[in-house]
């Protein structure tokens, strides 16, 4: 049986609960372009896929884009200077997670962040939420010139704590997430709560489910013979 060598997380969806602060920079967009305001509901449909995403579909007000709206990149400036102002204005950690990742480390685990949000808001999240610590490898929506779901930024993790991707299990709340794991090969592990993008996007998926991070840190050691 193999052992797990290392934790790599999500971050938006999965450690912290950050789409209503999200929700007012794209509402705040919105209104600097003199467009309505969209629900959060919506918006959280919208996340998962990096800011400039977000940006074009809530331009577009719709998760499916076949082309960018051509007003995104004035879109995306004016998200970025929103979000700088309220970035940990209603921003949570989810239950379980500080305790989950104190038992992970405790456990002698390394442990990692491998996001799609753009490193000027990673590194000023986690240290608010006094997170960073945990963290000695983070990989950025923009650290690398591609983003999950392609599997490099997992493996730039991996590779920088110096552990093989195969054992390492990735733990995430959306289809980029999914499509990442599956083509590193790490192993994923789902949380039920977090912006899964579509409802369907782990059908069908031999993922180990795990209700909060601090059950993970109890299921860990078995975790790839389950
Ligand atoms: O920026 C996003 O779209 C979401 O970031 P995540 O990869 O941490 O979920
Ligand atoms: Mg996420």
């Amino acid at each position: 049986m193999q052992n797990v060598a290392a934790v790599l997380f999500d971050l938006d969806g999965t450690l912290v609960d950050s789409a209503p602060d999200l929700t007012t920079a794209v509402n705040r967009m919105l209104a600097d372009r003199q467009r309505s305001p969209m629900p959060e509901a919506r918006v959280r449909e919208w996340i998962g896929n990096g800011a400039r995403k977000l940006v074009a579909r809530a331009l577009a007000g719709q998760r499916h884009i076949a082309s960018e709206p051509a007003e995104t990149e004035d879109a995306l400036a004016q998200f970025f200077v929103h979000y700088t102002d309220c970035l940990v204005d209603k921003s949570v950690l989810y239950p379980g997670v500080r305790a989950g990742l104190e038992r992970l480390k405790a456990l002698g685990l390394p442990l990692g962040v491998v996001t799609n949000k753009p490193g000027r808001f990673t590194d000023p999240l986690l240290k608010a939420m006094d997170l960073a610590e945990f963290f000695p490898v983070v990989v950025s929506g923009d650290t690398l010139t591609v983003r999950k779901p392609d599997p490099a930024p997992l493996l730039h993790a991996a590779s920088a704590l110096n552990v093989p991707i195969e054992h390492c299990v990735y733990v995430g709340d959306s289809l980029a997430d999914r499509g990442a794991a599956d083509a590193a090969g790490a192993l994923l592990v789902r949380v039920p709560y977090g912006y899964p993008g579509e409802e369907s996007a782990f059908a069908g998926h031999p993922q180990r489910l795990t209700m909060r991070v601090d059950e993970l840190a109890e299921q860990i050691n078995g975790i790839f013979a389950a």
